[in-house]
């Protein structure tokens, strides 16, 4: 996938918060092949049980991975606290980059979309290249993109639900409204099977957490959704059938059988 002029060798983009530990998240994160990995400024830099130490080495152990540094605005309410997260993770990361998310409601950690697009274009004046959580909306997709993005996020279902693509007919509408933005289903994947439908619709790219830092064994869980982010490529490049309501017989027959 190409997004901001930088060719992606990874359709899989990972986050970092929730793992057992900082050693797990390392070996998940080699283990999916992501070339991408999300890190939060907010959850990361407060001063927190470990001290305010434990930030800034949490993050100097994200850029010793050697990977491209996605840092993102979770935990923002408004536009002002999402762009100066921003501003500070520019200073941190030394990257234009911005995973933009404004919260706009607690229980479901639905984006608030007035403030997204509103955030969005502050920050792409400001020289960002933002990366938009957002909901499937085809009118604020559109905004967002007059705004000056060049990828959309939508999500599969809320951060940490585990529940896959609540909404595939609108996942695939915006697919096929925006054939040639970058999409990238952002959060609510809970197994490989919802990675796998989300490339399968044509995304070009997934990016998931939970699912691999809360397994069981999220080494393994990262391979597998590595694998499925593969296989669903795959499958939608192969150009899938059609579904059809009735069966077609797989082993067509030709004239009568002769017994003897
Ligand atoms: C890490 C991050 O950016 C999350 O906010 C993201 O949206 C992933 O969501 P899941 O944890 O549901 O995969």
């Amino acid at each position: 996938m190409r997004v901001y002029g930088v060719e992606l060798p990874s359709r899989l983009l990972l986050g970092t918060a929730l793992y057992p530990s900082p050693a797990i998240m390392t070996e998940a994160i080699r283990a999916s092949g992501a070339a991408v990995v999300t890190v939060s400024l907010r959850r990361e830099s407060g001063a927190g049980e470990q001290g305010a130490g434990a930030g800034q080495r949490f993050w100097d152990l994200v850029r010793d991975l050697g990977l491209r540094v996605l840092p993102n605005t979770a935990g923002c309410h408004s536009v002002k606290e999402a762009v100066l997260t921003a501003q500070m993770a520019r200073e941190v990361f030394g990257t234009p980059w911005i995973k933009l998310e404004v919260t706009g409601d607690d229980d479901t950690l639905q984006p608030d979309v007035f403030a997204l697009v509103e955030a969005a274009r502050i920050l792409t004046a400001d020289g960002f290249q933002v990366f938009p959580y957002t909901t499937e909306d085809l009118v604020v997709a559109g905004r967002l993109l007059d705004a000056g993005c060049e990828v959309l996020m939508p999500w599969g279902a809320p951060i940490g639900s585990g529940r896959g693509l609540n909404n595939p007919y609108a996942l695939r509408s915006m697919r096929a409204h925006f054939p040639n933005v970058p999409l990238v289903v952002d959060a609510g994947i809970g197994l490989p099977s919802h990675a796998a439908a989300a490339m399968e619709l044509g995304y070009d790219a997934v990016l998931l957490n939970t699912a691999v830092a809360k397994a069981g064994d999220p080494v393994a869980m990262a391979g597998a959704m590595r694998r499925a982010v593969e296989a669903g490529r795959m499958a939608y490049e192969a150009d899938p059938m059609e579904a059809r309501d009735m069966a077609a017989p797989s082993t067509p027959v030709f004239g009568t059988a002769a017994f003897a």
